[in-house]
């Protein structure tokens, strides 16, 4: 049975595409990864502001069958991110961050992307996506994994490492990944990774052929949804990571069909972990979860096209299933009265694996494959249209750190605004500063935090370093000691500033009363003085 993917949105949304156009350069600006924007990392941010998906298309040559056919091209590239697709003697204009035209190398694709961005903010502790989504042979996995079979993939690493020619985005990433990571040794990162598939709804850990009983999604709160017992493999170099990929893409379901070869018949996601330690303020060194997925979406199929009978009928079922579904969360999401309403994410194994990388917390890429070919050109405007809508998807995107970490950081940065607030109110009333520390430094013989020669800044209370591994080392009642002891400090701070608050505030209206007295003092002195002056005539 043939799914048609295309929803009655979508038939709307031919009309109101044409009225949309305008709104393209403001969600280019509202995008916090664009393409040409860096953002800065240098410290956690526990509130990021809204971001756009950033969506960029990527046009293959034509295939030797579709020159055989001698089909017309339909595809025209007027620049500027624009990319025009000729139907019925109209031109229908789609603009994106960026298009790839059919001669782009794989180089270009990645250092124009806004990959490079991407796996920056994945290193800073987001949770970022890259997905290549089309039809079937439009040329996702070329982009991701490089030209590479299912017979040939000793290539990725062996050949690959030596022959970027042969890369695709994943093996750039990888490389991008461990340069960026060994000049940020400080940081002391730890590098896994993980390889699944979802297999006619049925998730497969793909570094643990073994055990090749479906995992099962579960959801918590903490986490979202999530795979269980998903073997997770520890990476040291990039070798290691290439080794990932070759073993995932060995135990991959692929098979042939009129369209393509080697057609994938599963959705696949390659996640890098990035765990890495930063120190924030007092010392605190907080661990940042930051991750990316690669994700090779199956192609949509129609069945008459790629002449598919048993087996592949009914993984070309169970693909197009899963992408209508993965349709309908993009079109919900991206029309702004139904995105705070019910979202099918729960409607199928992908669209729950994809549930932060849309709408969601995370930082998300869309690579939109499509053939230049005239011969599938409902398809090409199908994947245009869906990928234009994914662009109004918006992220908030968070900082993946452990929420006992995070309430102590916030705990930190409120207590730093009031310490700083009791300086100012100190200064205004001519107090002294507050000297001693409320914590012994466990460092020092006095107790006090180490301090550079000619530091003359007023000493702040000296706050435990707290590092991941420390709350596990500590016994239940240490750490609820040292937790409610921050939050004594915090007390203590706020009930003192109040004081100081109220005290100022005392001190202004007696001042103010003072003025008024004085005024009138003045004022009568200047009378008497005048009548002294006239008794004196
Ligand atoms: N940009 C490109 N340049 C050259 N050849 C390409 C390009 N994109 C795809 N191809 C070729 O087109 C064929 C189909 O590509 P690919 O397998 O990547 O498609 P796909 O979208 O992943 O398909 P499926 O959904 O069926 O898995 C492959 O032989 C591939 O080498």
């Amino acid at each position: 049975m043939e799914e048609e993917l295309e929803t009655n949105a979508d038939k709307e949304g031919t009309v109101a595409e044409d009225n949309e156009e305008k709104s393209d350069e403001e969600i280019n600006k509202q995008s916090t990864f664009s393409l040409k924007g860096s953002r800065k990392l240098s410290a956690v941010e526990l509130d990021a502001d809204e971001c756009n998906v950033n969506v960029v298309a990527r046009i293959r040559p034509l295939n030797p069958q579709e020159i055989e056919r001698s089909d017309k091209v339909a595809t025209q590239f007027p620049g500027d991110g624009a990319v025009w697709v000729e139907t019925q003697g109209k031109t229908k204009p789609f603009a994106f961050h960026a298009v790839f035209q059919p001669g782009c190398s794989q180089e270009e694709v990645f250092k124009n992307s806004g990959m490079g961005n991407l796996l920056d903010m994945a290193i800073g502790g987001y949770a970022c996506t890259a997905f290549a989504y089309g039809q079937t042979g439009s040329g996702k996995t070329f982009t991701l994994t490089g030209p590479v079979t299912p017979e040939a993939t000793e290539l990725t690493q062996e050949k690959s490492l030596s022959d970027p020619e042969s890369y695709g985005l994943i093996q750039f990433s990888f490389a991008y990944l461990m340069d960026q990571v060994a000049q940020k040794s400080q940081s002391n990162f730890t590098i896994k990774a993980s390889y699944l598939e979802i297999y006619n709804e049925q998730v497969q850990d793909l570094l643990n052929p073994s055990s090749f009983e479906a995992a099962q999604v579960r959801w918590s709160k903490a986490l979202g949804f999530y795979v269980d017992n998903l073997f997770i493999r520890e990476v040291e170099t990039l070798e290691d990571l290439m080794v990932v990929l070759e073993d995932g893409m060995k135990n991959r379901a692929v098979a042939e069909h009129n369209m393509n070869e080697h057609s994938s018949r599963s959705h696949s996601i390659l996640t890098v972990y990035l765990d890495s330690d930063s120190t924030e303020e007092n010392d605190l060194i907080v661990t940042k979860h930051g991750k990316v997925s690669f994700v090779d979406l199956a192609g949509s199929e129609k069945v008459k096209e790629t002449g598919s009978t048993g087996e592949t009928l009914i993984e070309a079922t169970n693909i197009n299933r899963s992408l209508l579904t993965l349709g309908n969360c993009i079109s919900a999401l991206s029309d702004a009265k139904k995105r705070g309403g019910h979202i099918p994410y729960r409607d199928s194994k992908l669209t729950k694996l994809l549930a932060d990388s849309l709408g969601g917390t995370g930082v998300t890429l869309m690579i939109a494959c499509v053939t230049p070919s005239s011969y599938n050109l409902s398809e090409t405007l199908n994947t245009l249209r869906y990928a234009k809508r994914a662009r109004k998807i918006k992220n908030k995107p968070v900082v993946r750190i452990d929420p006992r970490e995070e309430l102590i950081l916030k705990l930190q940065r409120e207590m730093k605004l009031l310490r700083q607030e009791n300086h100012f109110l100190r200064n205004q009333l001519e107090f002294p500063q507050r000297e001693k520390p409320r914590f012994p430094h466990p460092n020092t013989a006095d107790g006090m935090k180490p301090r550079h020669d000619g530091d003359r800044e007023p000493q702040a209370p000296y706050l435990p370093a707290i590092k991941a591994n420390d709350s596990k080392d500590k016994s239940p009642d240490q750490r609820s000691v040292s937790d409610s002891s921050l939050y004594e400090m915090l007390q203590e701070y706020m009930v003192e500033n109040e004081a100081l608050r109220n005290e100022n505030q005392n001190l202004v209206s007696r001042h103010n009363v003072n003025e008024r007295e004085h005024r009138i003092i003045s004022s009568e002195n200047n009378r008497l003085s005048r009548k002294l002056e006239g008794v004196s005539r």
